[in-house]
C-alpha cells in the first residue's frame, strides 16, 4: 500500500529515442472487477492478464476477508472460488483498501446489502476522498453508515438486512458510483435501476452480463438507464483480463514528445468509453496509429503504435469527452506543454477528487518546469512551448497520485533539463512495472 513505505525520490533524464515494444500490464478497472463478481460467483473464476498492482492486490485481500478463497497459482494465474451473492462473511478485521478508490467505493457497494458490518479504509491520500457520493445511494437500500466528518474513511458500513431495490440518478459522472449501486443490487430483490447522465466506462454493465447477471442498458432522454434484476446466481467465469488503456497512455505520450521515437503498445482496448485521450492526440496531431484493429472478448482492441510528433499544435478538449479520458488529463497536459498554443480541458471538476487534486498538483509541478498553466474550479489550460521547449529542472511533489508521478517522469524525458518526483512510490499502485518498462524503451530514470 502507497503512503505507508519511505517515499522514493525519482528523477527523469531528457533521453534519446525511445523505441520497441511495451507490454503494459492488465486494465485496473476489470481487474478490481474480475475478483469481486468472482467472489459473488458461485464456484471457481479463472483470471489470467490480473494487474498486480497495489490497488488490486489489496482488493484480493479485502475479498478473503469477506470469505472468498482467493489464490495466485505459480503460472501467474489468479483463480477465485466465490461465495454467491448474499455470501459475504463479515471480515473480522478493518478492511485496508490503500489508495484505491475503485477498491473501497465497489466493496463497500458489494457488502452493503448483506447483513454484516465492515469498516474501511485507506492510506492519507484515499482518506480524504468523499464517499458520501455512495453512502448516500447505499442508504436507499437500506444500509448505514458511519464515517469521519465529510464522509471520509475510516467508515464502518452497517449492510442492510432487508434491503430494497432503487433507482438512483447518479449526480456526478463516475463509474464507481454506478458500480457500488449495481453491485449493491445484486442482493436486493426486484430491478435496481442506475442512471447517469454521461456515459461513464461500462465495464461493470459488460461483466454482470458476462457473469449471468440480467442487465439491460437503454439510451433515453433522461440518459442511459441501467436495469439489474436482483438475486442471480452468478457463473464462474474465465477472464482474460486486457491491457490497460490508461497504462499505456504513459509510453504512447512519452513516444510522442522524445526525439526520433517510435514505440508499439500491443493489444490496447479501444472500448470508447476509454478511449478518449488517443482521440484527443490525433487532433492535436500525434502520430498515433491503430495497427492490427480486432475484436477481443467482445471489445474493440488495437496495436497503438506512437511516433515522435514534433508539430503538435493546442487543442479544446470536448468537454463531453472528459469521462472517456478522465485518468489521462495529467499526462496529457504534458503533451499540451510540448504542443504549439493553448490546450483548453473544461468540465473536469472531478479531476479535484482523485487520489490528489489533479489540476492543482500538475499546476504546481508544470510551473515549477517553466510552464504556464491557468484554472478555474472545474478547467485548466496549459500554455504550449512547442516541442523541445520545457525547461524542466524542477522537482515536483506526487501527492501520493501516482498518476501525477507518472506524468512527470514522462515530462522529464522530452525536457531541456530532467525532471524529479518527491516521491514515485505510488506508482506501484497501478503500474508496477513502469521503471523497467519504460527504462527497456531507453528512458533514463534514476531513484535518487
Ligand atoms: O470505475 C472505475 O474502475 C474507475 C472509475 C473512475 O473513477 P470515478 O468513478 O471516480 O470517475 C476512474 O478515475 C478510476 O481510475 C477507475
Ligand atoms: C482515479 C484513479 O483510481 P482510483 O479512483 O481507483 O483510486 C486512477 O487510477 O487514476
Amino acid at each position: 500500500m502507497s503512503g505507508h513505505g519511505t517515499p522514493i525520490p525519482m528523477t527523469s533524464h531528457p533521453c534519446g529515442p525511445l523505441s520497441g515494444v511495451a507490454d503494459v500490464p492488465g486494465d485496473k478497472s476489470i481487474s478490481h472487477r474480475s475478483l469481486i463478481l468472482g467472489a459473488m460467483a458461485v464456484g471457481e473464476t479463472r483470471i489470467t492478464g490480473l494487474l498486480e498492482g497495489e490497488d488490486v492486490l489489496d482488493t484480493a485481500k479485502a475479498m478473503r476477508a469477506f470469505g472468498a478463497e482467493v489464490t495466485r497459482h505459480a503460472d501467474g494465474t489468479w483463480t477465485v472460488q466465490g461465495v454467491g451473492v448474499g455470501g459475504f462473511a463479515e471480515p473480522e478485521q478493518v478492511i485496508d483498501c490503500g489508495n484505491s478508490g475503485t477498491g473501497v467505493r465497489l466493496i463497500m457497494g458489494a457488502m452493503a446489502t448483506s447483513p454484516i458490518t465492515a469498516t474501511f479504509t485507506g492510506d492519507a491520500s484515499l482518506n480524504k476522498r468523499p464517499m458520501a457520493r455512495v453512502t448516500d445511494p447505499l442508504a436507499l437500500f437500506g444500509a448505514q453508515s458511519v464515517g469521519r466528518k465529510g464522509g471520509r474513511l475510516p467508515m464502518t458500513i452497517v449492510g442492510a438486512a432487508d434491503p430494497v431495490p432503487v433507482r438512483y440518478v447518479v449526480p456526478v459522472p463516475s463509474a464507481q458510483v454506478k458500480s457500488a449501486v449495481l453491485l449493491a443490487g445484486l442482493n436486493a430483490p426486484g430491478k435496481t435501476v442506475v442512471i447517469e447522465k454521461e456515459a461513464t466506462r461500462d465495464h461493470s454493465e459488460r461483466m454482470l452480463a458476462g457473469f449471468g447477471a440480467e442487465v439491460t442498458v437503454e439510451d433515453t432522454d433522461e440518459g442511459r438507464v441501467i436495469t439489474l434484476t436482483g438475486r442471480p446466481e452468478l457463473k464462474p467465469q474465465v477472464i482474460a483480463v486486457p491491457r490497460d488503456p490508461s497504462s499505456a497512455a504513459f509510453p504512447v505520450c512519452a513516444a510522442l514528445i522524445t526525439p526520433g521515437s517510435d514505440v508499439l503498445v500491443p493489444g490496447i482496448g479501444l472500448n470508447p468509453t476509454r478511449a478518449g485521450l488517443f482521440t484527443t492526440l490525433r487532433e492535436m496531431g500525434a502520430d498515433l496509429t491503430y495497427e492490427n484493429e480486432r475484436t477481443e472478448g467482445g471489445e474493440p482492441v488495437a496495436d497503438l503504435r506512437a511516433r515522435y510528433s514534433p508539430d503538435m499544435k493546442g487543442i479544446t478538449v470536448p468537454s463531453e469527452r472528459a469521462a472517456s479520458m478522465i485518468d489521462e488529463y495529467p499526462v496529457l497536459s504534458v503533451v499540451a506543454a510540448n504542443a504549439e498554443g493553448v490546450t483548453m480541458m473544461g468540465g473536469v471538476k472531478e479531476l479535484r477528487v482523485k487520489e490528489s487534486d489533479r489540476i492543482d498538483a500538475m499546476a504546481r509541478g508544470l510551473r515549477a518546469n517553466g510552464v504556464t498553466v491557468e484554472e478555474g474550479e472545474d478547467w485548466w489550460a496549459v500554455h504550449g512551448l512547442g516541442i523541445g521547449n520545457v525547461p524542466g529542472g524542477g522537482t515536483c511533489e506526487s501527492f501520493l497520485d501516482h498518476r501525477i508521478a507518472m506524468s512527470f517522469m514522462v515530462m522529464g524525458m522530452g525536457a531541456q533539463a530532467p525532471v524529479s518526483v518527491d516521491d514515485g512510490s505510488p506508482i506501484a499502485t497501478s503500474f508496477p512495472i513502469f521503471e523497467p518498462l519504460m527504462g527497456g524503451l531507453g528512458a533514463r530514470l534514476e531513484r535518487t
